[in-house]
């Protein structure tokens, strides 16, 4: 559906060049929710802005349903991004219009006549459920309802493709949830495509398909987040998935195990799908001859089933604690042995 092909991106400034987007492939199939992660900086926005040239690669082709835009003149263009919504981290909405004509624009800009525009407003108004707002202004609205706005208006030319730029960030965790129901649901009734980005594991833990871990202009790790979540192989990539399984306290409390049991083993177990419904620990402690402390265990629910974290502390003897951690992983939990807190 959509393909990146060697993309870079260099912003000449007076420090001298920029390489925000420094090399990066990526395929995107229809119907996928895709994330992209990264810290302020990395080179997301400029990324997702090359998905419908807001900004031009200095060098790579971009394809979106099968036409390259790379090619494209400004007004083939302009035609072409009717296929490409796009939504804003602070919206970008007209503040002189109301709900009703602010979702109407895009529509008569692509020329729609007046009933049929009427009708197609009236539609998107009930799919992103602002019923009952339509003639307020966005400066009697709340921040979620604003990006209702913004998702209606991005839909209006019934796009193939939807573009959300750190789209919930500006907002509080519930109202962040509830666009990201309303995301789910639009792609799933509607069969779009969307690219997000964020620098909020939450955000891809709830809605995404697949992922990319963006560093330095370079995508640094990428696949299925359930994979990506089981067996992060980068650093960038730990620290992301440890902003959703690790509350701060797991540090202090793994340090006192470590600090009081020397000769023990503090481990992280990672669960994803079926087997975080399985009775390991039980089996554990009936099976060897060991003591097992529960110091913090977490599980949620991502895209494609559960995903679950367990730090576990085992004390007894050296050859015990090695055949535990061995029966562990033949039951195919990912097993960590933390040796020093960071
Ligand atoms: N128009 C521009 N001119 C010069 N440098 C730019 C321009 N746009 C972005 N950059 C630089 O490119 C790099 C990547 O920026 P970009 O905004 O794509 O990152 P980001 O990951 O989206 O971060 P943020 O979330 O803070 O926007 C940064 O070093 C930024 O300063």
């Amino acid at each position: 559906m959509i393909t990146l092909r060697d993309i870079y991106k260099v912003f000449q400034t007076k420090d001298g060049p920029v390489r925000a987007v420094d090399g990066i492939d990526l395929r995107i199939n229809e119907g996928e929710i895709f994330g992209v992660i990264g810290y302020s900086g990395a080179g997301k926005s400029t990324l997702i802005r090359m998905v419908n040239m807001l900004e031009r690669p200095t060098q790579g082709e971009v394809t979106v349903a099968g036409r390259n835009l790379s090619q494209l003149h400004e007004k083939e263009l302009r035609k072409a991004r009717q296929e490409i919504g796009m939504i804003f981290q602070h919206f970008n909405l007209l503040w002189s219009r109301t709900v009703r004509e602010n979702i109407a624009f895009p529509l008569e800009i692509a020329g729609v006549k007046k009933p049929e525009r009427d009708r197609r407003v009236d539609e998107l108004i009930k799919l992103v459920g602002l019923a009952g707002r339509e003639e307020s202004y966005p400066s009697q609205l709340s921040g979620g309802q604003k990006q209702r706005v913004g998702i209606a208006r991005a839909l209006a030319n019934n796009p193939k493709v939807l573009l959300c730029d750190e789209a919930t960030s500006a907002l509080d965790p519930k109202t962040t949830d509830a666009i990201l129901d309303l995301l789910v649901d639009i792609n799933e009734k509607l069969g779009l495509t969307i690219i997000l980005i964020t620098h909020e594991m939450h955000v891809i833990r709830k809605i995404c398909h697949q992922v990319a871990v963006m560093e330095a202009g370079k995508v640094v790790e990428q696949g299925p987040v359930r994979e990506v979540f089981r067996k992060p192989k980068e650093a960038m990539t730990k620290e992301f998935v440890k902003q959703i399984t690790e509350p701060e306290e797991t540090a202090d409390a793994i340090s006192h195990m470590l600090a009081e049991s020397p000769e023990g083993k503090v481990v992280q177990l990672t669960f994803v799908g079926e087997e975080t419904e399985r009775p390991l620990i039980s089996q554990l402690i009936r099976q060897f001859d060991i003591d097992v402390n529960i110091v913090q265990g977490k599980i949620t629910k991502i895209q494609a089933g559960s995903y679950g974290t367990l730090f576990i502390a085992l004390d007894g003897k050296p050859e015990q604690i090695e055949a535990a951690i061995a029966f562990i992983r033949s039951k195919q939990v990912e097993v960590e042995v933390i040796s020093h807190v960071e």
